[in-house]
């Protein structure tokens, strides 16, 4: 039985259709994120789990039981929302507990919980405070830990982590990480932060204007995108794409000259002709030469940007570009003419038709 279940969700707001038709199911103790840019349905499917907003169509099951007009309290879910949404007037202690005052938890069982949960969010001794007394990572916690006391089957987050600065940023997603770790809870994560959905994720579902594009594991998304939106869309810098087409079982790069060899796996499924686009993470380029003992670009190199730990370098090939991320003490110059080489296996082949995957 999945701890999490949608099956063919369709919502419209009059005539406008926000989502298309989702389906997933999801095993207890998952960390789903769902990804994608503004506007494309993330938080409308959230709110449908959590019972904020109702479905037009279609079925959400949580464990095992669908809770198609079961009131959100009593849904068996938490959540947490990017504005904390504390009382302001309430101890840190009072906000953590609310919920469970509102149940008739007795004082007692009350007090034990939230300590137990203030603990695991290592901010027991701010428990006497007013929100206007703490930091935006401290009410953050606060807000995450009035969804921990109630233990509930699924935690629905809704890009809790975008008003905190950078830094804050990255503590909290190494502590809800940390946190997921140890408590095991079945997650569903709103953000369109990439990197987030990386790092936390046990699975990433993209979405795209009320579609899931592609739902796979972290790696799964970044090393075999299914389509060309994915792979633009995660990664940065993002997957180079460069315009081809297959000639005499080549792969002719739109504009110059050189040829590559056509991956063996590619061979039955790209035709002779074919317009294609071509897919390589900047990562996989090294600076090399075009001696033909691997597979080869000429490019002349355009910008090179130092960030620290490598060199983004953005060359052209022909009136197409090309970024690198080469180490740091690679000598790159602009104008300089040279080779990215690069193994055929990090090779992507997409179809420029349908976007998708050969
Ligand atoms: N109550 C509503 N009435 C009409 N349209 C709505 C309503 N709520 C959302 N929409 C529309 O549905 C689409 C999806 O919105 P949603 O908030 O789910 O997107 P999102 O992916 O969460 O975006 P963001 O990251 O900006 O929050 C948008 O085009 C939005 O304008």
């Amino acid at each position: 039985m999945s701890a999490l279940e949608i099956r063919d969700v369709r919502k419209s707001y009059g005539s406008v259709e926000t989502l298309k038709g989702i389906d997933i199911a999801l095993e207890s103790g998952e960390f789903l994120v769902l990804l994608g840019s503004s506007g494309c349905g993330k938080s409308t499917l959230l709110n449908i789990i959590a019972g904020l907003a109702e479905a037009t169509s279609g079925d959400v099951l949580i464990g095992g039981r669908s809770v198609l007009g079961v009131h959100p309290k009593n849904r068996d879910i938490a959540m947490v929302f990017q504005s904390y949404a504390l009382y302001p007037n309430l101890t840190v202690h009072r906000n953590i507990g609310f919920g469970l005052e509102m149940r008739k938890v007795p004082a007692t069982e009350r007090d034990k919980a939230v300590r137990e949960a203030a603990k695991l969010l290592q901010i027991e001794s701010l428990l006497d405070r007013k929100p206007g007394q703490l930091s935006g990572g401290q009410r953050q916690r606060v807000a995450i830990g009035r969804a921990l006391v109630r233990k509930p089957q699924v935690f629905l987050f809704d890009e809790p982590l975008s008003n905190l600065d950078a830094k804050l940023r990255l503590e909290m997603r190494t502590e809800l990480k940390r946190l997921h770790e140890m408590l095991r809870t079945t997650v569903v994560y709103v953000t369109h932060d990439q990197i987030e959905a990386m790092t936390l994720a046990s699975r990433i579902a993209v979405m795209r204007d009320g579609r899931i594009e592609q739902l796979g594991t972290p790696e799964e998304i970044y090393n075999q995108p299914a389509t060309l939106y994915v792979a633009g869309f995660v990664g940065a810098p993002s997957m180079n794409m460069l315009e081809a087409a297959v000639e005499d079982g080549k792969l002719k790069i739109t504009g110059i000259d050189a040829r590559l060899a056509l991956p063996a796996r590619f061979a039955g499924a790209a035709s002779n002709g074919a317009k294609v686009v071509v897919g390589i993470r900047p990562e996989a380029l090294r600076l090399g030469t075009n001696s033909g003992a691997e597979p080869s670009l000429p490019v002349e190199i355009d910008v090179v940007e130092l960030t620290g730990p490598e060199q983004v370098t953005t060359a052209r090939i022909g009136a197409q570009r090309l970024t690198a991320t080469l180490p740091p003490q690679a000598r790159v110059a602009k104008g300089e003419r040279c080779a990215f080489v690069f193994d055929e296996d990090a090779l992507r082949l997409f179809d420029p038709a349908t976007g998708k995957t050969f």
